[in-house]
């Protein structure tokens, strides 16, 4: 449904739709718009446009309206385009809406757009909506969204119709993401979902479509990629926080043990069903697991597939803290804009402090358990597997 509104809401805010801005309606905006003069910067209005398409809610074709025309005045100034004619419904609206905004400075509709696009963003519980702004460019298409602001860099996956499954190319786009996050001036550094799950682990149909013959080398460039992924989360230098919004399974599950927060929803559940599915475990889990949990407990999950709950995660010591699903978001957003405030040289630092000691064992064992995974994808357990979900025989 996000999808859908997002793309919704995509098509009618910057192709080409609305009345004129009420800012009456909209108490944040008129509230910006009161206070002292801003411009938004280009980027802001690009991170804008990219919020835009995670809004969960359609806004209603009064708002859609409303955020076409500041686009269209923000990008191409006042309205310089015949009125279409009185039957061309939607056409028209949009050119009224437009036309409304008269001859209103580029600048003020982009500062207009970006306050109309957080005050939607605010009045949602969506945790990229609370922070939002996108701001990079996103190779995969949508099924990554990366905003920055307030100090944290949020990597949101979003493709909520597959649960958020890890595409190929969402393996390589999120790794280009950790990459540019390290870089970049935020302070944090987090990753969540978009819809009802935060993660569906690894997409069952990366295994599929390969030719006769080319099954080995699809094991071995999967186990190359898993080994590169995983290890873009050991050397991540900043704190990377964990905001997991619902439901997780597989690799998303494991790499949480390289993450160094993980707040939960209390809808939550953690599974990694490799036997089931002819696998063995990545993501270092076969390392950090016994050492968070210890030995029986990961077994319990790592070798039976037992499922845990949000609850029983944070007893285990995987989840740091678990919260309400009521207010998850609003929380987890307000404590981590807090952190982000903190030095931020000096966080990287003690991360590094914790980390460093164990970057080496980790590293080794990344390429020991993608190797052992490169020999599983090949084993009939595994494939019966993928046939099973694929064929709708099974389901976890
Ligand atoms: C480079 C390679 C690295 C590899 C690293 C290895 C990692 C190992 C793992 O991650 S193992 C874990 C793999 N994941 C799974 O086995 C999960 C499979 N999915 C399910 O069992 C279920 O879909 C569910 C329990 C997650 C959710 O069930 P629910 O009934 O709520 O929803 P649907 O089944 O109807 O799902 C909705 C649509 O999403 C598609 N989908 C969900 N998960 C995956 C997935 N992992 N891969 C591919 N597609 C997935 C599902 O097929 C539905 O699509 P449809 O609407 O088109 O039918």
């Amino acid at each position: 449904m996000a999808g859908v509104v997002g793309r919704l809401a995509r098509r009618w805010c910057s192709g080409a739709l609305s009345s004129p801005l009420q800012v009456t309606r909209f108490p944040t905006l008129q509230l910006h718009l009161c206070g002292p003069a801003m411009t938004a910067s280009q980027k802001d209005f690009e991170n804008a446009m990219n919020q835009v398409k995670l809004l969960k809610k359609d806004p209603g074709n009064e708002v859609k309206l409303n955020l076409y025309a500041l686009y269209k005045q923000a990008t191409e100034g006042p309205c310089n385009v015949p009125k279409p004619g009185v039957l061309d419904f939607i056409n028209k609206a949009k050119w009224d809406a437009w036309n409304a905004l008269g001859s209103l400075p580029k600048d003020n509709a982009r500062q207009n757009y970006v306050d109309l696009v957080s005050s939607l963003s605010a009045s949602s519980e969506s945790p990229s909506q609370v922070t939002p702004a996108a701001d990079r460019k996103q190779p995969g298409g949508d099924a990554l969204v990366v905003t920055s602001q307030d100090g944290i860099t949020t990597i949101t996956l979003n493709r909520p119709d597959k649960k958020n499954a890890l595409t190929t190319q969402m393996y390589h786009d999120i790794m280009l993401a950790l990459e540019a996050a390290s870089k970049d001036d935020s302070a944090i550094t987090v990753l969540t979902g978009n819809g009802d799950y935060y993660c569906s682990g690894n997409d069952l149909t990366n295994f599929t479509d390969v030719p006769p013959g080319a099954v080995e080398e699809k094991a071995r460039s999967g186990a190359v990629l898993l080994r590169d992924f995983v290890d873009c989360f050991i050397d991540f230098p900043k704190p990377l926080v964990a905001v997991v919004n619902g439901p997780a399974v597989g690799i998303s599950v494991t790499i949480l043990g390289l993450f160094d927060i993980v707040y939960a929803t209390d809808r939550a559940t953690f599974h990694t069903p490799f036997s089931h599915l002819g696998q063995s475990p990545e993501g270092c889990s076969s390392y950090t697991f016994p050492k968070i949990m210890g030995s029986s407990k990961a077994t319990e999950m790592l070798v039976f597939g037992k499922k845990l709950t949000a609850r029983e995660a944070c007893t285990q010591g995987l989840v740091t803290e678990v919260f309400p699903d009521s207010t998850f978001q609003k929380e987890v957003w307000v404590r981590l804009k807090a952190y982000s405030k903190l030095p931020p040289n000096a966080m990287r630092i003690s991360k590094q402090v914790i980390r460093n000691r164990e970057k080496e064992k980790l590293h080794a064992i990344n390429a020991e358990e993608s190797s052992i995974l490169q020999e599983r994808w090949l084993s009939d357990e595994c494939m019966n597997a993928i046939v099973n979900f694929l064929s709708r025989k099974a389901k976890l």
